[in-house]
């Protein structure tokens, strides 16, 4: 199996959803006349941006204003769309969430931001989710995580083991911290033997400046893709019969020592 993926990576006009979405039908319109591809990614909270303090007024109740763009784009490119994230106002909270839409316009799973983010205030603004976000699509099973969750190793690590071969990654990881992003999504692709398709932003916005270079890892950790500082889109292919053959080579999972490693 192999999948063309193509990352959107866009800039996110502060606390305007509208004039977001806007930008969003553009680059489908854009990637409608190219090469067709199988799965499109997004970057994080590309409604609001963060925007958290009007978060009651501008967040998306029940993400229905997402879920409809969404669906719309999955059925015109005809490919899954890993649907970044938006601020989902859910129960009088809010939350980061994704929602991944199959190709035939079914929503096939959503997931809510694990780790909040002090350094940028989402703690004091958003409600962390409990679940994992794996979803099957064509007999696939992949993840999707969201940013700052890189940071923790274990957290891919139960996607991984629950089978998951793709890491869908996406973000808005701000400057001075390039480094990090790239070296931490290398180290998960590795340690994992997944391929990690993370979509990050650009521009600025809140006081920060986000670093772009959306990358694309190979289960070996090597950077098959890998986006400038300026709005564009990032594509790539995976080839699935990677994985399996980087697992057969070093078995990593069947060499886990588990019961030594319970805290
Ligand atoms: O971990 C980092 O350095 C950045 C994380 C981040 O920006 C986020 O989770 O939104």
């Amino acid at each position: 199996m192999k999948w063309k993926v193509a990352m959107l990576q866009m800039d996110i006009a502060f606390g305007q959803p509208d004039k977001n979405a806007e930008t969003i039908k553009r680059l489908v319109n854009q990637l409608s006349l190219g090469e067709p591809v199988d799965v499109i990614v997004l970057p994080e909270l590309w409604d609001t941006g963060y925007d958290l303090t009007r978060l009651e007024e501008i967040a998306d109740p029940g993400g229905e204003r997402a879920k409809t763009l969404l669906r719309e784009v999955a059925l015109k490119l005809k490919c899954h769309v890993i649907g970044g994230s938006v601020a989902e106002k859910r129960e009088g909270k809010v939350y980061n969430t994704t929602y991944t839409y199959d190709r035939d316009g079914q929503l096939a799973g959503s997931y809510s931001k694990v780790h909040l983010f002090r350094l940028m205030n989402e703690d004091k603004y958003l409600t962390a989710g409990e679940n994992p976000g794996l979803y099957i699509l064509e007999e696939q099973t992949v993840a999707s995580v969201i940013c700052y969750d890189i940071r923790f190793p274990e957290w891919l690590r139960v996607h991984a083991l629950q089978g998951a071969k793709v890491v869908f990654v996406t973000a808005q990881w701000p400057h001075p911290r390039l480094d990090h992003w790239r070296q931490l999504l290398i180290a998960r692709a590795i340690e994992n033997q997944v391929y990690v398709v993370a979509c990050n932003r650009v521009g600025e916005g809140g006081g920060n400046m986000f670093c772009g270079h959306s990358l694309v890892v190979n289960p070996w950790g090597e950077v098959i893709a890998e986006g400038m500082q300026q709005e564009e889109i990032v594509r790539a292919e995976l080839d699935m019969a990677l994985v399996t053959e980087a697992r057969n080579r070093i078995p990593v999972f069947e060499d886990r020592r588990s019961s030594l490693y319970e805290l």
